[in-house]
């Protein structure tokens, strides 16, 4: 019986195929799992024909419709493994297959794929304009390194010509898969080492003394990351009958390495940039813990409730029924808030951080405190919550890490009696804070019975702006061992001002973080403009330990250059943001693929109206629309945490607005918090930047925020 794999190339076109073609591909992969290897090549219905001046002489197409074919890549070793490359229309077929050629990589041993014959129609006139030039890409590695790298005679006789690394964006697509990353990895100023390390060691298979390694099956078996392997009909009708995601079945060899250890011995951490995948591999890991041992029970938590149920619908679609029963998917205050309720018997419902506010504000008034009713708010947050600051002895003693302006003992005096008149009042309207929930489930958790309340895994999402207070519920939900915590997140994406050492959380994870580098959501025009966002800023990492840094983040996609563009009032950017739906629409995106996202509601509520004078729907994110709701999506950059869509405007990033004054602690009153909240709103910008995958507009009237890369603020309006 042969063996079948289906080739990336196949689902990029699968879910655009109209109903009847698909049934065709179905019938025709049906047989594959009926007849003999012998039986295939005589079937009529099926017409396996090779191709006529094809490249790659295990080429051949298959019937799919009597105006659609398959294009099958035919083991000519013995081996018995059919690969399906594409499904085409009749004519295109046969010049698709005829130039492509599938080769072995000889350093990482999988399979890949070239334009054979652009690549040869191209490479002399390449080499005649890099006879002209200044500087070659790769002039400074030898032949010899290159080869050992996996880059074979044609793609080096290339790689010799190419000038800069716009070129090499432009001849990527002809090169063959790990050959295009390992240059891509070294015009970004890896080293030979770190490449090796990172694109061609976590592809290689263990070596075998079997001498079947480049057998097609064998290389097909070593291509993970591009290549799907059905191994029988239930899992074919499975995989052809669900929505094809390309996330689900391949991940890169740096994210399966993660995803699929099978154990790691303490707590463990993924951190990435925007778009890397990090929400990816926290639910391929808790797909690998429940298949490992399906009875356990695991606890998959994100930053909003918005964020989990998208979550729980993406696991839906990588795990059963009976698998996902075992998972519960939330945010760490609604885990908090049920273990409070069940182990305490009764859960306030917090209040909001407005009225907390609020509160504090009275309090400074009644008490004629010098200090801002935020910075009491943040004080008790920060400093009484965070380090579990319990009596006025404590507070006195309790070293304020994070914060700049130093204050005596009469100044904590004054602030405890703050503290303690909060809490009183707190106790009065039997109410409570999210973060003062959490420190009690905390405390429950501590000596509850584990095995009712508590979880055999934890896996964390969108890390990076828990507070200690949460941090301590989720160590406290698992006990420490090997397996206990999973978490992800990235640094550059805090939006809120939480600052840990999980260290001394008791969550070291030494010896256990990894990092992701590509981008799979923006395009590299996307992601270099909001890289600019960030000024290269030192970056607290996830643990607190030390830094982290965007260098090396790359996107193998690419588009349009960023719309940035500066108007005379806020009338004139609101009508030309509808201008841009409109023609965002025409061009055939879904309205709902569309974000508009501002610093501000009342922005949003200015652009809601034009767009409904303009006919166009809008639906605001903060009233979680379901997928399939039709609307353009307006949200504040704090709701756009998370998501991401096709097209996104970012509107009113004035001066006055990204940074918000409000929000940033004066200098003359606290240096370091006035850093870290200058840092928040950058990161803020760079969030809502990161979440367009293939257009990004960024508009503002009067000033435009200094956080814009500075060419932006020079010209005031960009190239498309
Ligand atoms: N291996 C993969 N193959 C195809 N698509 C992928 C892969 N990994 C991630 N993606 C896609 O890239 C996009 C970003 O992934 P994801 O949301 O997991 O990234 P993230 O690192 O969590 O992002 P952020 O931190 O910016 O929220 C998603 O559309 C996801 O489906």
């Amino acid at each position: 019986m042969p063996r079948l794999a289906f080739a990336n190339t196949f689902w990029e076109t699968w879910d655009r195929l109209e109903k009847p073609i698909k049934a065709g591909v179905r019938k025709a992969m049906e047989k594959f799992q009926e007849l003999s290897v012998a039986e295939l090549h005589a079937d009529k219905g099926l017409h396996l024909e090779s191709v006529n001046n094809a490249r790659d002489s295990r080429m051949r197409t298959i019937r799919v419709t009597d105006f659609w074919r398959g294009v099958v890549l035919a083991p000519d070793d013995g081996s018995d493994m059919f690969l399906l490359l594409n499904v085409v229309r009749h004519d295109d077929a046969y010049n698709w297959a005829a130039k492509r050629l599938y080769t072995v990589n000889t350093a990482t041993r999988g399979l890949e794929v070239r334009n054979v014959l652009a690549i040869e129609q191209l490479t002399p006139s390449l080499e005649e304009v890099a006879a002209q030039a200044p500087t070659l890409l790769f002039a400074q590695h030898s032949d010899t390194v290159l080869r050992d790298l996996g880059i074979d005679d044609q793609v080096l006789r290339a790689a010799r010509a190419i000038t800069d690394k716009a070129q090499l964006a432009a001849f990527g697509g002809l090169l063959p898969e790990d050959q295009y990353e390992v240059l891509q990895f070294l015009a970004e100023g890896f080293t030979p080492e770190e490449v090796y390390r990172d694109v061609v060691a976590v592809r290689r298979p263990v070596e075998t003394s079997s001498g079947t390694e480049d057998s097609l099956a064998m290389a097909i078996a070593n291509t993970t990351s591009r290549i799907t392997l059905v191994t029988g009909p239930d899992e074919l009708a499975e995989i052809l009958d669900k929505p094809f995601a390309a996330w689900r079945v391949f991940l890169h060899p740096s994210q399966r390495r993660v995803a699929y250890r099978p154990s790691y011995n303490g707590p463990a951490q993924v951190s990435g940039g925007p778009g890397t995948g990090k929400t990816v591999v926290a639910l391929h890991r808790v797909k690998h813990l429940l298949s490992r041992d399906p009875a356990s029970r695991v606890l998959l938590t994100t930053f909003t409730t918005a964020l989990a149920r998208t979550l729980r619908e993406n696991l839906a679609l990588l795990i059963d029924d009976e698998q996902l029963s075992n998972v519960d998917v939330t945010t760490v205050n609604a885990y908090a808030h049920r273990v409070v309720r069940e182990l305490s018997g009764r859960a306030p419902a917090p209040i909001t951080d407005a009225d907390e506010l609020q509160i504090w504000r009275r309090i400074r008034r009644h008490l004629d405190l010098p200090w801002t009713e935020q910075f009491l708010a943040q004080e008790h947050r920060h400093v009484v919550i965070a380090h579990q600051v319990e009596s006025r002895e404590d507070y006195l003693r309790v070293e304020r890490r994070g914060r700049g302006a130093a204050l005596g003992p009469r100044q904590r005096q004054r602030l405890w009696e703050a503290v303690e008149a909060f809490r009183l009042e707190l106790q009065g309207a039997r109410a409570t804070t999210q973060l003062l929930m959490c420190a009690q489930a905390a405390d429950l958790l501590a000596t509850a019975n584990l095995g009712e309340h508590g979880y055999h895994h934890v896996v964390v999402d969108e890390a990076q702006d828990l507070h200690p207070a949460q941090w301590r519920v989720l160590r406290a939900a698992v006990p420490a061992g090997a397996d206990d915590l999973f978490i992800t997140g990235d640094p550059h994406q805090r939006i809120y001002d939480s600052r840990v050492s999980l260290r001394e959380l008791g969550i070291s994870v030494a010896g256990r973080s990894s990092r992701l580098r590509l981008n799979y959501r923006n395009t590299a025009e996307i992601l270099a403009w909001s890289t600019g966002v960030m000024d290269g800023s030192p970056v607290e990492d996830l643990g607190g330990e030390g830094n982290d840094s965007l260098v090396g983040y790359r996107s193998l996609l690419h588009g349009k250059r960023p719309h940035i563009e500066g108007h005379p009032s806020e009338q004139a950017e609101v009508a030309a943001v509808v201008d841009r739906v409109r023609t965002w629409l025409d061009q055939g995106v879904e309205a709902s693929e569309i974000a508009i996202c501002a610093r501000f509601n009342l922005m949003l509520d200015k652009v809601n109206k034009e767009l409904a004078a303009a006919g166009i729907p809008a639906v605001l994110v903060k009233n979680q629309p379901n997928a399939d709701d039709e609307g353009v999506r307006l949200a504040s950059m704090h709701a756009m945490k998370g998501l991401e869509f096709r097209c996104v405007a970012v509107v009113g990033a004035t001066a006055k607005a990204v940074p918000f004054g409000k929000e940033v602690t004066p200098l003359e009153v606290d240096p370091r918090l006035h850093d870290a909240d200058l840092f928040k709103q950058r990161c803020l910008l760079f969030v809502a930047c990161t979440r367009a995958r293939e257009a990004l507009a960024v508009t503002w009237n009067g000033t435009p925020s200094p956080f814009l890369p500075p060419t932006t603020n020079r010209t005031r309006q960009g190239a498309e």
